[in-house]
């Protein structure tokens, strides 16, 4: 029996954000034979989560999501962070160690409101926020209309109800660990591109805290996470920040890595594409495609790179 917690897990509050701690305690208790007690789960507030009414992009990007989790693990407040993966931003604080990747979900996009991308009606507005699925979707249908849409994966099913959009994009991963894996249409990932580290639960400690360090290793999935840093480089390499038209598929067999990747224009009129296959040790393979992708750039997609508009 555990009557004081062995671990503070820092997490945002958000029904997505709380339903990946449990999971993350629920990993934790497996492996190492706890009850719950042993993880007491703290909830953050993010500036992310506060700041509702303005695109993320325009706010001050993917920090807002971290920002105040980085300052409880420096104070001590809590031993580790339950992130999304692929809402952290690529540069991350040396003092700060990501020390478990949770095996991945379904890396899919749900389409909501359309039967299918090509059963969208002619001219129909499509809601989204990020700029790789409004450009990844005007790249098939020019026709349509992005409108921007923000908030939780509820928030963004109530405004497609309401009207505001016709049609809009969530994660298959969110969805399920939401329990609503019913809804939509999934988006076969090899046809429609995810976002670079999408469907990852990444928990980040103290690169100081060897205790912490050591109790999440227990849970650390390998293949994913190598998944995850190569997915990390390729966006490292292309100084992307979440302005940035970015999609991107790993596949494992084995040890080695497939990563396909494609950068867009933001009206969706450019594509490059490229992939690489290399072992998954291999931290400069995923830097030169991203170097090989912005070599073949035009200048509307270079723009967006490169700390561009
Ligand atoms: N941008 C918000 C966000 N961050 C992570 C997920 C889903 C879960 C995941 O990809 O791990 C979502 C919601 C969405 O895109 O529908």
């Amino acid at each position: 029996m555990v009557d004081t917690p062995l671990i503070r897990l820092g997490t945002r509050q958000s029904p997505l954000a709380m339903a990946q701690a449990h999971e993350t305690r629920a990993r934790l208790c497996a492996a190492h034979g706890w009850d719950e007690a042993a993880v007491e789960l703290v909830q953050v507030i993010a500036s992310g989560d506060r700041i509702q009414d303005r695109p993320l992009a325009e706010i001050g990007g993917k920090a807002l999501w971290t920002r105040e989790l980085d300052i409880w693990l420096a104070e001590g407040r809590i031993d580790a962070a339950v992130h999304s993966m692929k809402d952290v931003e690529t540069l991350r604080p040396e003092t700060l160690t990501i020390a478990a990747i949770l095996p991945r979900a379904d890396k899919a996009d749900v389409l909501l409101g359309a039967a299918s991308l090509d059963a969208i009606p002619e001219s129909a507005r499509v809601g989204t926020s990020a700029p790789r699925r409004a450009a990844q979707l005007l790249h098939r249908r020019p026709d349509l209309q992005v409108v921007g849409i923000r908030g939780n994966v509820a928030t963004r099913m109530a405004k497609l109800e309401g009207g505001e959009a016709d049609a809009t994009f969530l994660a298959a991963a969110g969805l399920q660990r939401l329990g609503e894996e019913q809804v939509g249409t999934r988006l076969e990932p090899e046809d429609w591109l995810p976002a670079p580290a999408q469907a990852a639960i990444g928990i980040e400690c103290r690169t100081d805290n060897a205790q912490a360090r050591d109790y999440l290793a227990a849970i650390d999935n390998g293949p994913s996470h190598a998944e995850i840093l190569a997915e990390r480089r390729l966006l490292e390499g292309l100084g992307g920040g979440c302005s940035s038209p970015i999609a991107a598929l790993t596949t494992t067999e084995g040890d080695t890595l497939v990563l396909r990747a494609a950068i867009f224009s933001a009206d969706g009129r450019e594509r490059i594409e490229d992939s690489a296959s290399f072992a998954s040790d291999d931290a400069d393979a995923p830097r030169e495609l991203a170097a090989r992708l912005l070599g073949r750039a035009p200048p509307p997609v270079r723009a967006l790179f490169e700390g561009g508009a």
